[in-house]
């Protein structure tokens, strides 16, 4: 070969050099992303994870690398090795394949025309297979149309191989609109390897898959990587999920878009363990950007990088407590059971506020939703319900959401929560004929008793899930989103009354920073980025008036409290961004925040989140936990190098609480695939098996998931850790009632009656 082509063929794939990248034009330096960014992926050999704590921040990294964004100086981004032979003078656009998984790019033309045909039987002309899709057969016009995109034959090889890899034969003939969370990320995957690309971009690819699915996909993204003929790999990760021990560079992120490192694993983790408070300080001391905060304080971008430093370590050593106040909370109940104390609940509570162990009972209000053998099939097809319990009539779930309970629906990619959830809501067409109650009634007319109709069910739930992300109205602005609570469908105009309004503005006031975040923020209010812009104003008044020493301070504190809600749309806080803003201008994470407020804004019944907190950050999912349980009446605050801390707002303390906390009058019903994101109010919950597979199992919890791993590991059946405080409650140092409750001693009398004629 001649030596010009042989160092053209060892060229890298993406070379960037001193590059910086923009949005927009024209340019400017306060706008730049990853500036001056120096770095090349080679074209053998190397697998990249991205990580950091903002998920905007990891997607704008793989997006840069993807050519998304200008790039300044224009010469500073190139693909070398695309020129060569070797590199089949390819076109960056098909070599280089993004797959992301946000609402717009995740689900386009993937979820159907509206939200309920992904629940019916019917098939039209126009629902395009699982095949037809992976082999780019989705125009109607197929002869004319068709030939511009065959990308691959059905009976190849390559087509075999990654449907296999994907375990995705048994979908095949499904329409696309039908498949679950999960498998339609697994065909997106799928659908980017069959363009057989030289590089492959995954923005938080184990983002909503279950735990087997997440260790299958990465072993199959391992051959892949390690195959002679396979993609670069670059993934974009959090740093509390699974982290695949071969990858060959961390790429680590800092909150304000520079690469902070870029280097193998063990040196990553190496200056991971190495970053403390004084670290960080010393460093910011060095590179002489003190005056952006106090002297002796973290910034909260540090903050989180040092959050997140602490959650790389403990994820890399399963078992060992992920959080680190938890660290020190199992001390201190350690010390107390020592010192014959016994287990005290005191200084152990979750991130949003619930202690470790909750005594109270479970509630059993008034029945909501009522299951009595539901079996939910598509022609000959069972996807839930496909099983017999113990002592029933009927196959099928039997299963009862009563007033005041908090539920937790877990299982595997493909069980069937999706299922359940549009079942409740009434947007699966079978809620007709399945013997479903809502909130008593039937939805078909009983002797006796009249039907409940669709907008009745409608107007006590509050709900949020992929679908409704995928298609909720873009162009509505954030306030008509929030608004829409109000109405029969997002588009129609609600009637809002007062006091439905100043909850709207309360919530905008209290996510407003992470709603609108490019709103000129000051160096302090950078700093209480996760402490309410309405507690900043109250405060600081109240502090004014403490030093001024005008008044006594309890009776200035009764005025300003007075003059709060005479003129609560406050001068110096601005609601007019989300006038402006609309939906589709928010990024994936603050999409769901709104849409997971829009669930609980208008206090329905049952709010049902699924999946709602999937896509956002720690601290986000945090904020919206806390704000979920307490309303506004607790906050959280950010205290130097500790995960912030919930504390009892000064808002709910003066009594002029706008959001009051979720209440024993309605019930939860959640949907999560990982610990962090199961509220801390959660107390019971149900698993469902692989369709025909086993039985729903269910139990309740006496504290929160995110306290105790176990908690979490017995809910999957999984084997539990010897070292958690929940096995030294099992030796028996708790007392009282056993551990885990019977769930079926939960039963509502009647169908406890029930139970009891069956048993002969
Ligand atoms: N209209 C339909 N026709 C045939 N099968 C369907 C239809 N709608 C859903 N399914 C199948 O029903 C099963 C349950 O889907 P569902 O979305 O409820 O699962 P899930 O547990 O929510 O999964 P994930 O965790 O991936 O979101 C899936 O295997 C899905 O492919």
């Amino acid at each position: 070969m001649h030596s010009t082509a042989r160092l053209l063929a060892q060229s890298p794939l993406i070379r960037l050099a001193n590059a910086s990248f923009y949005r927009s034009y024209p340019p400017t330096p306060s706008t730049a992303l990853f500036p001056n960014l120096t770095l090349e992926l080679p074209v053998h050999g190397e697998s990249w994870g991205v990580i950091g704590a903002s998920s905007n921040v990891r997607t704008d990294f793989l997006r840069t690398l993807h050519g998304q964004f200008l790039v300044d100086p224009p010469n500073a981004r190139s693909y070398p090795y695309l020129a060569t032979q070797e590199g089949k003078l390819r076109n960056p656009n098909v070599a280089l394949q993004y797959v992301g998984f946000d609402a717009e790019r995740g689900t386009s033309g993937l979820r159907g025309a509206y939200l309920s045909q992904r629940y019916e039987s019917k098939r039209d002309i126009g629902d395009f297979s699982l095949r037809d899709y992976l082999t780019g057969h989705t125009e109607l016009n197929d002869v004319i149309f068709g030939a511009y995109d065959k990308t691959v034959e059905p009976s190849s090889v390559l087509f075999a191989q990654v449907v296999e890899d994907l375990k995705l034969q048994r979908l095949l003939d499904m329409p696309v609109a039908n498949l679950s969370n999960g498998q339609t990320r697994r065909s997106r995957i799928a659908k980017a390897l069959l363009a057989e690309p030289l590089a492959l971009f995954l923005d938080s690819p184990f983002m909503g898959l279950d735990v087997h699915t997440v260790e299958h996909l990465s072993d199959v993204l391992q051959l892949l990587a390690h195959g002679v003929e396979g993609p670069r790999v670059v993934l974009s990760l959090r740093t509390d999920e699974h982290m695949p021990n071969w990858l060959s560079k961390l790429v680590l992120l800092t909150n304000d878009h520079r690469v902070r490192s870029f280097n193998t694993i063990a040196e990553t983790m190496k200056d991971m363990r190495s970053i403390s408070e004084t670290s960080l300080l010393a460093e910011r001391a060095g590179s002489g950007s003190l005056g952006e905060t106090s002297k002796g304080q973290l910034s909260s971008a540090e903050t989180q990088l040092l959050e997140d430093a602490r959650n790389m370590i403990s994820t890399l050593n399963p078992g060992t407590w992920k959080i680190y106040n938890k660290a020190a909370a199992l001390k201190l109940a350690q010390r107390n059971l020592e010192s014959g104390k016994g287990l005290s609940n005191k200084g152990m509570s979750s991130k949003d506020g619930f202690l470790l162990i909750d005594s109270h009972p479970i509630p059993e209000g008034e029945p909501l939703i009522e299951m009595e053998g539901v079996r939910v099939a598509y022609g000959d097809r069972v996807v839930l319900g496909n099983w017999k319990e113990e002592n029933q009539q009927t196959d099928g779930l039997w299963w009862t959401v009563h007033r005041g309970q908090r539920w937790g629906v877990f299982g595997p990619n493909g069980s069937g929560k999706t299922t359940i959830t549009a079942l409740i809501s009434s947007d699966h067409p079978q809620s007709y004929s399945l013997p479903i109650k809502f909130f008593g009634r039937n939805r078909l007319p009983s002797p006796g008793q009249p039907a409940i109709s669709f907008w009745d069910i409608q107007k006590r739930i509050g709900f949020s899930s992929p679908e409704l992300h995928a298609f909720f109205p873009k162009h509505l602005t954030v306030r008509q989103a929030l608004e829409s609570a109000f109405a029969d469908t997002p588009l129609t105009r609600p009637h809002i009354t007062p006091t439905q309004d100043l909850a709207i503005s309360a919530t905008l006031r209290w996510f407003q920073n992470d709603l609108c975040p490019e709103l000129g923020r000051t160096a302090q209010q950078t700093e209480e980025l996760h402490r309410p812009i309405v507690e900043d104003v109250f405060r600081q008044a109240i502090e004014n008036a403490k030093r001024k020493r005008e008044v006594r301070f309890r009776e200035r504190a009764r005025l300003l409290r007075d003059s709060f809600i005479e003129d609560e749309v406050m001068s110096n806080i601005n609601l007019s961004w989300a006038l402006e803003k609309t939906f589709g201008q928010l990024s994936f994470g603050a999409q769901r925040i709104l849409l997971f407020l829009r669930a609980i804004i208008k206090r329905p019944d049952i709010i049902i989140l699924d999946e709602a907190f999937s896509g956002m950050d720690p601290f986000t999912v945090q904020k919206c936990h806390t704000f979920l349980a307490h309303g506004d009446t607790m906050a959280l605050r950010l205290a130097p190098a500790r995960m912030p801390l919930p504390y009892s707002s000064d808002v709910g303390r003066c009594g002029i609480s706008r959001i009051p906390p979720l209440s024993p009058e309605q019930a939860l019903v959640i949907i999560a695939h990982r610990e962090m994101e199961v509220p801390g109010c959660v107390r019971q919950w149900i698993c469902l098996p692989e369709p025909g597979e086993g039985v729903a199992r269910t139990g309740v919890l006496d504290g929160p998931v995110e306290l105790d791993t176990n908690r979490w590991r017995t809910i999957w059946n999984l084997p539990l850790y010897e070292t958690s405080l929940h096995m030294q409650h099992r030796r028996g140092t708790r007392k009282g009632k056993s551990w885990f409750m019977d769930f079926y001693a939960r039963r509502t009398p009647e169908q406890q009656a029930k139970r009891n004629q069956q048993i002969p």
